[in-house]
């Protein structure tokens, strides 16, 4: 048994359009950190920012060349939030679940002292072994700190805007979300007109999980979103200090958005309401 008073190490995903990166988004990511460093509990060593795939259709999703490099700009001056590319390369639109279970697999191979065994995939949801979140056979670490346990979990770190998009018929599988909260675990930012706490209490697997499902209240509040920042640069209008002073000369410099961008996949489907309702048909 490890001793409980060492503390998890912890890697935060956000996945997302970053269509384009606010500074909102990297705001996430310090107010997550502060929150677990403040539990005593965990300690956060890794931030990653995930842009979705063009497969996932969304409307006035530019490429993913471009907001996988304003997102490394973003990031430039952090030291310890980075951007991956491997789901924006994806030829077609990739489940979040199987990000964190990529991720997931990526931290343990990189990390020598894991064995093969270390590597397989965890219990499937809904078997009786009732485990801890990405639980692996400790196996101690040499020139590791005494009091950091072995294995880093990575958990989805979010607004509660995608939270509540677990109840949007046909987008999210109820076995993924299941894996999500039991598996990984999920970090959750306050957003302007969201109510998560009800949101759990109606969801039974939500609820079942809670204990794995962070909430982070964001006392200064900030509602800005890419849909917001994609409007006011149509309209003309300033975006500056909403964005990253690089971003903002990356957008104008390559004329990002504008109405056509805007009208990039109008009438398409989003990528999962495509894949769930046309499993629900067969
Ligand atoms: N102001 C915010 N407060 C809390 N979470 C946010 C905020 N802005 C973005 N997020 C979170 O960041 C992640 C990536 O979001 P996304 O790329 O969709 O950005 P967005 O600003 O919500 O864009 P859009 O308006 O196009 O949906 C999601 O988990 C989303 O909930
Ligand atoms: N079933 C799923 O795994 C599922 C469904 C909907 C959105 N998502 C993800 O959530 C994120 C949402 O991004 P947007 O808020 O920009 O739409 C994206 O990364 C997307 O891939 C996952
Ligand atoms: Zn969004």
């Amino acid at each position: 048994m490890e001793d409980p008073d060492k503390k998890t190490e912890v890697v935060l995903l956000a996945c997302g359009s970053f269509n384009p990166i606010t500074n909102m988004h990297l705001r996430l990511f310090e107010l997550a950190k502060d929150y677990f460093d403040e539990t005593g509990k965990y300690k956060v060593i890794k931030g990653i920012i995930s842009p979705v795939s063009d497969a996932y259709k969304k409307k006035g999703l530019i490429s993913a060349d471009h907001r996988v490099t304003m997102a490394k700009l973003a990031t430039k001056n952090s030291d310890w939030v980075e951007v991956d590319d491997w789901e924006s390369s994806q030829s077609e639109w990739v489940e979040t679940v199987k990000v964190l279970r990529y991720h997931h697999q990526k931290l343990l191979s990189s990390d020598p002292t894991n064995s093969l065994q270390n590597a397989l995939p965890l219990t499937k949801p809904g078997r009786k072994r009732k485990q801890e979140p990405n639980r692996h056979d400790p196996i101690k670490k040499k020139n590791q700190s005494p009091d950091i346990k072995s294995t880093p979990q990575i958990k989805l770190l979010c607004g509660s805007d995608v939270l509540e998009s677990f109840g949007i018929p046909n987008l999210w599988k109820l076995e993924d979300i299941t894996e999500i909260v039991q598996n990984h675990g999920l970090v959750c930012i306050s957003r302007a007109g969201s109510n998560v706490q009800k949101f759990i209490y109606e969801s039974d697997v939500l609820w079942r999980h809670k204990n794995n499902i962070h909430l982070v209240e964001e006392w200064i509040t900030n509602d800005i979103s890419s849909t917001r920042i994609r409007r006011a640069l149509r309209r003309g209008q300033s975006i500056r200090y909403l964005v990253p002073d690089v971003v903002l000369a990356y957008i104008k410099k390559n004329n990002l958005y504008n109405p056509e961008s805007e009208d990039k996949n109008a009438g398409v489907v989003l990528a999962p309401l495509q894949k769930y309702a046309s499993d629900s048909k067969n």
